[in-house]
């Protein structure tokens, strides 16, 4: 039996923003019950569902929810078209699941429909911004958490202020209706890596978040995963990995999936323009983060705060804020990826066990193994190199409605039909000989995201696989090869090749080094 999540919290909007300037005594114990039910109800289930009282914020994800519906009902080439359209913008399309993605503040772009779209996605992404920014201020005020909320919102960029794209995001995914999928989950279990997400969706049915295991909130259902119960009006909070860091494990990050998307399920409630869409589930996560630069301090953010918070740290089974040290946003994002194998495309990051068992894992096993020995990939005799196909650009790697590289080793089997990018079996297709290799992108970390590609496929593909896996921007980061920067046009097999070079250089298991934040191509 499901466990009864929550009763819906309501919210007005104007207690939010207004409650505590407005001398009135019943609105300012109302908002100081928000604050608090607020914090208890993450504290203990790791999510608040919010009932839009005032329907402004709803509106505005309600359209945003219907014209996205549209847009994605549209066809492959629109959708491509956005795609090309869109530098900067998060943009990938996987089996099952379609994602678009736009910052609060990024310029409009594409026409027509798809500018339609943008304009309501920015609309959303800036109500749910303030929406988000004012639930921050409630948490940071609530007598259970009592933390300055200057500290925490110090942190956020001012973007939306001065019509810059900001750090935050907002996601819209469509979740196809499958009956093949219908055993698969729509979204695999994660963390979300920034401050607070909210998620709306015109659909009752789909998202669940699994119970804190430990601490204040464990009770019998300790552990259990429970639907969050959205629709129209509803919004869940849950708290993100930089949240839950800066208050030193004060709050734990809510982990989340999103259940299989049968068919006949979960397409009934969604009325309007996200039925005709196909059926399906619309969704919309809004994902509030800080700043790429400002240094987050857990000591110094908890400071003072409410007096059983240490004992509440101590029972989460977290070391507490004296034991985070304090971190740049960026170094923060970094622990985030090193902790956190589950990409929000859903692909799962695998750092490759060299015992593993696969022609993936021995391929970059003998790829270390010829580093160790002092054999560079480049050294090796020719012969070898000229049994490989050089695949021209006519053979390209593509498949409609799949990315033409995608990490490997998905956190499930993809769907009947769906392009198959599915780790083993693929990597099982690169040892028969079938001219895929495996390319592996390494940050200045040390953090690895694997690809199994084509030698024709063009890098350009493996890099907006590489931004979507990392929820980057595009153009962000500045790749090298060999030590020589890496321009997108050129496919994988040309990699290293000099003008007037024959053969190819690179090898399976070849490493392209990533520069985060020298934009590059
Ligand atoms: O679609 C949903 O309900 C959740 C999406 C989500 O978790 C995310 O985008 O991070
Ligand atoms: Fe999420």
């Amino acid at each position: 039996m499901t466990p009864q999540l929550l009763a819906p919290l309501s919210v007005q909007r104007q207690l939010l923003f207004l409650g505590e300037l407005v001398p009135d005594a019943d609105r300012a114990s109302a908002y100081a019950r928000l604050c608090d039910e607020l914090w208890t109800r993450l504290q203990q289930q790791g999510v608040a569902v919010l009932e839009l009282v005032t329907d402004d914020e709803f509106s505005a994800f309600g359209s945003a929810l219907e014209t996205c519906a549209v847009f994605f009902s549209a066809d492959e080439s629109v959708k491509q078209g956005a795609q090309s359209a869109v530098p900067g913008e998060g943009y990938a399309v996987r089996p099952g699941k379609e994602l678009l993605a736009v910052r609060p503040g990024a310029p409009a772009w594409g026409s027509g429909r798809s500018r339609t779209q943008h304009a309501a996605l920015q609309k959303a992404s800036s109500r749910a911004d303030r929406l988000c920014r004012g639930l921050l201020c409630a948490l940071c005020r609530s007598p259970g958490l009592d933390v300055h909320s200057g500290r925490v919102l110090g942190l956020l960029d001012d973007a939306p202020l001065l019509g810059q794209a900001s750090a935050s995001l907002l996601r819209c995914a469509r979740y196809s209706p499958d009956p093949h999928a219908a055993q698969l989950l729509a979204f695999a279990p994660h963390h979300d890596r920034g401050v607070l997400t909210l998620v709306a969706s015109a659909q009752e049915q789909g998202l669940q978040v699994r119970l804190p295991q430990q601490g204040q909130g464990a009770g019998a259902a300790a552990g259990a995963w429970v639907d969050v119960p959205l629709g129209p009006g509803r919004v869940a909070v849950l708290c993100g990995y930089s949240l839950s860091y800066a208050l030193g494990g004060l709050l734990q990050p809510a982990l989340h999936r999103v259940r299989p998307v049968a068919v006949a399920g979960c397409g009934g409630a969604a009325g309007g323009s996200a039925a005709t869409a196909g059926g399906g589930r619309v969704s919309l996560a809004y994902e509030l983060c800080f700043r790429p630069n400002p240094c987050v301090d857990p000591a110094a953010i908890t400071q003072g705060a409410a007096e059983q918070l240490p004992a509440a740290a101590a029972a989460a089974g977290e070391g507490g804020a004296a034991s985070r040290p304090a971190l740049l946003t960026s170094a923060l994002m970094e622990r985030f990826e090193a902790t956190h194998p589950v990409s929000i495309n859903g692909g799962v990051r695998v750092k490759q066990d060299p015992g593993a068992n696969t022609p993936a894992a021995a391929a970059v096993a003998a790829r270390r193994q010829r580093e160790e020995n002092g054999t560079a990939a480049r050294d090796e005799a020719p012969a070898v190199k000229r049994g490989r196909h050089d695949g021209g650009p006519e053979a390209a790697d593509e498949q409609a409605g799949s990315p033409a590289a995608a990490p490997t080793a998905l956190s499930q089997p993809a769907p009947a039909g769906g392009g198959g990018h599915g780790g083993q079996a693929e990597a099982a297709a690169g040892e028969n000989g079938d001219d895929r290799i495996n390319i592996i992108v390494k940050d200045q970390s040390g953090s690895e995201v694997h690809f199994q590609v084509k030698r024709s496929t063009r890098v350009g593909k493996v890099f907006d696989a590489y931004y979507c896996a990392k929820g980057m921007d595009n153009h962000s980061c500045r790749f090298l090869y060999d030590g020589s920067h890496v321009r997108d046009h050129i496919t994988v097999g040309q990699l290293g090749m000099k003008p007037g070079d024959v053969l190819p250089m690179v090898e399976d298991g070849d490493v392209i080094d990533c520069i985060i934040g020298q934009a590059g191509n």
